[in-house]
């Protein structure tokens, strides 16, 4: 019994599904690599000869798999019983550069003779497998592969056989161990819900910081050895070359702690479901639905939800409890009611939004619950002192969980957007445009932006330009323009959010700020306007940039780096273990695919921004490195 080409591509994407679903929610998780222990045992004293060291087998000898001095694993490798277990024939090819692709690799294989073979490489991985139709074709490819070099490495050959149970357990103890069985799971409910949302829960704040600290710095060096390595085996200048030998050559503060510990998210997002008794119920989901998740439990105990977010739960489900349409059902895909988002401002003002499942509802019914969802939310928040500036609903038929922001949202009550205040602004906030989810603490990173540009600005010079990039409602650009005043000439605001470039221009205007201008449109596509930019004359541009949670696409780092009119960028970054590719590419040596003069990281500095959750803002001063151009 082996395994068909379908039932091998079915596991595949199974075990890749797992790690990129690891690698989402714990980034500094590496992806599933199946290990060595767990890799065909043909018999325990001969299973380490599995481990094939190229140099050590002789090209006569290359129908063995033992390397010198070891066992003859052919003639003790049973046919019969490899073929009943279903074996897998595989070669795992290690210290190959992970930036070499499946194809790059083919090629190679190809090119020593080895046949066209199917390979499998992640962008992540220093490693690859390749596959192969039996024993013999893999002792060939072995012997084959005997002291070749693939970008001038030594590469490492090992089998990697492994049965088709031995596959399936290790799926299945993968899977049980990210996502265990509900049924199986000792903790509460609370417990499940309070370690899902902030797993830093059990520690004390200090060190939660502590842990937070420590993962940056992890990051940071794996950011500086992978960098490093790609400036060996180059004549780069020797000064790059000895600052990357030193660890962490460059400052990295203390963490700073959040102003706020608890309630601090200013924006939550409630599912509407039924919780474990089958009561409909607002909350978070537990865990997550794909893996047979679908119980809602209310977020009375959560520890970063804010007040009104939870009284807004609370009272979304005393509606949805009274109403004869039922919570909209992930399985099944039947009902209405989705879900409610909640934006609640340290200034008080309050967006509520409503989603549904238009399903077998008349237009007639929409309009009447409409009618009838206001009259309740105005009269709530009138009593409980809630101050809804925007009510707001979104009919979506569609199969994603959250806001859809391409679906419209209609404003049934009061307008269409609400107001934040933080360092002496104010700032307009239209439903889809971002607004850092901890304002205080949010105020406490802009602060430290505003030092280290404080810091970049000379006396002798004349004063800088921030580009401000992926600006979002022009927050950073506009407090820092309050803090600095003169100290910056300009503020140039990139943005692809439509409604977010109305509110930055909206928000300038309301803050008097007049030295402002906003491009809507990607940042790789907008740094044209910098080509015939005069430093010398003109003064220093620094740029900023604040982007989602993964970083930015390749082509942002690209054009940033061709932009030689940078001369400074500090990334602030929510998620430093996704970023460092980002990282990577910004301070990678030049070339065709990476042009431009590279970037230098000189200080950094982690602001908590996330109190018991993972999450942790990095912001890292980068500095054009001039001394390679
Ligand atoms: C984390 S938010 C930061 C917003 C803003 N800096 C703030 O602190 O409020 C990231 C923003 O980047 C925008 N964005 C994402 N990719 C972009 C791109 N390629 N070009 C311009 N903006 C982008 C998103 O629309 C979002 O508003």
């Amino acid at each position: 019994m082996s395994l068909n080409v379908k039932e091998e591509t079915d596991i595949d994407r199974e075990i890749s599904t797992i790690a990129k679903t690891k690698v989402s929610n714990e980034s500094e998780i590496d992806p599933v690599v199946l290990p060595t222990a767990k890799r065909l045992k043909i018999s325990p004293e001969i299973s380490e000869a599995t481990e094939v060291n190229l140099s050590e087998i002789s090209s006569t000898a290359s129908n063995s798999l033992a390397p010198s001095g070891g066992s003859d694993v052919t003639s003790t490798i049973n046919d019969l019983d490899c073929e009943e277990r279903g074996i897998r024939y595989r070669l795992r090819i290690e210290n190959i550069s992970k930036y070499v692709n499946a194809k790059t690799i083919k090629k190679f294989l190809a090119k020593n003779d080895c046949g066209k073979l199917q390979v499998k490489k992640s962008s992540n991985w220093d490693y690859c497998y390749v596959h192969l139709n039996s024993r013999e074709q893999q002792l060939d490819v072995i012997g084959k592969l005997k002291d070749a070099k693939l970008k001038n490495k030594l590469i490492i050959v090992k089998a990697d056989n492994t049965t088709e149970q031995e596959r399936q357990d290790l799926v299945d103890a993968r899977r049980k161990k990210l996502f265990p069985d509900p049924k199986e799971d000792q903790r509460s409910p609370e417990e499940m819900l309070a370690d899902q949302i902030t797993p830093l829960y059990r520690l004390t704040y200090s060190e939660q910081l502590k842990a937070k600290g420590d993962g940056i710095i992890n990051a940071l060096s794996r950011f500086l050895v992978k960098t490093k390595e790609l400036y060996t085996d180059r004549s780069q200048p020797k000064r790059v070359t000895e600052e990357l030998e030193s660890n962490l050559p460059f400052e990295v503060h203390t963490i700073i702690s959040s102003p706020i510990l608890e309630g601090y998210r200013n924006k939550c997002e409630f599912t509407i479901g039924k919780n474990h008794e089958g009561e409909k119920t607002v909350g978070y989901l537990l865990g997550a639905f794909k893996n047979g998740f679908n119980v809602v439990m209310g977020p009375e105990k959560s520890l970063n939800t804010g007040e009104v977010s939870k009284k807004i739960a609370v009272a979304m489900q005393e509606y949805v409890r009274g109403s004869d349409l039922d919570v909209y059902d992930r399985a099944t895909k039947q009902g209405n009611w989705r879900l409610v988002c909640v934006r609640s401002q340290t200034c008080g003002d309050v967006m509520v939004i409503v989603q549904f499942h238009p399903q077998g509802l008349t237009e007639e019914r929409i309009k009447q619950e409409k009618v009838s969802l206001t009259e309740y939310f105005v009269n709530y928040t009138r009593e409980a002192q809630i101050d809804l500036k925007s009510l707001l609903v979104q009919s979506y038929d569609g199969v994603s969980n959250g806001l859809f922001d391409k679906h419209p949202l209609e404003c049934i009550f009061g307008v269409p957007y609400i107001h934040e205040e933080m360092m002496g602004c104010r700032f307009r906030i239209s439903p889809h445009a971002f607004f850092q989810t901890n304002t205080l603490a949010a105020q406490v990173l802009y602060e430290k932006c505003g030092e280290y540009i404080k810091d970049l600005c000379h006396h002798d010079k004349p004063p800088p330009i921030l580009i401000d990039m992926c600006c979002g409602t022009g927050t950073i650009g506009i407090a820092l323009s309050k803090v600095l005043g003169n100290k910056i000439k300009e503020i140039i605001g990139i943005e692809i959010c439509e409604e977010a470039v109305e509110d930055a221009k909206y928000n300038a205007t309301l803050n008097e700020i007049s030295n402002t201008q906003y491009i809507l449109g990607p940042v790789e596509k907008n740094l044209y306007f910098l080509s015939n930019y005069n430093n010398r004359e003109a003064g220093t541009v620094i740029a900023i940039l604040d982007p989602p949670r993964a970083g930015v696409h390749k082509n942002v780092i690209k054009a940033l780096r061709q932009c030689q009119a940078i001369d400074y960028l500090l990334y602030v970054s929510c998620d430093c273990n996704l970023a460092t590719q980002n990282f990577i590419d910004l301070c990678k040596p030049l070339s065709r695919s990476h042009p431009g003069t590279p970037f230098k990281p000189v200080r950094a500095v982690g602001i908590d921004l996330f109190p018991h959750a993972k999450q942790v803002e990095l912001l890292i001063e980068f500095h054009r490195d001039t001394d390679q151009n």
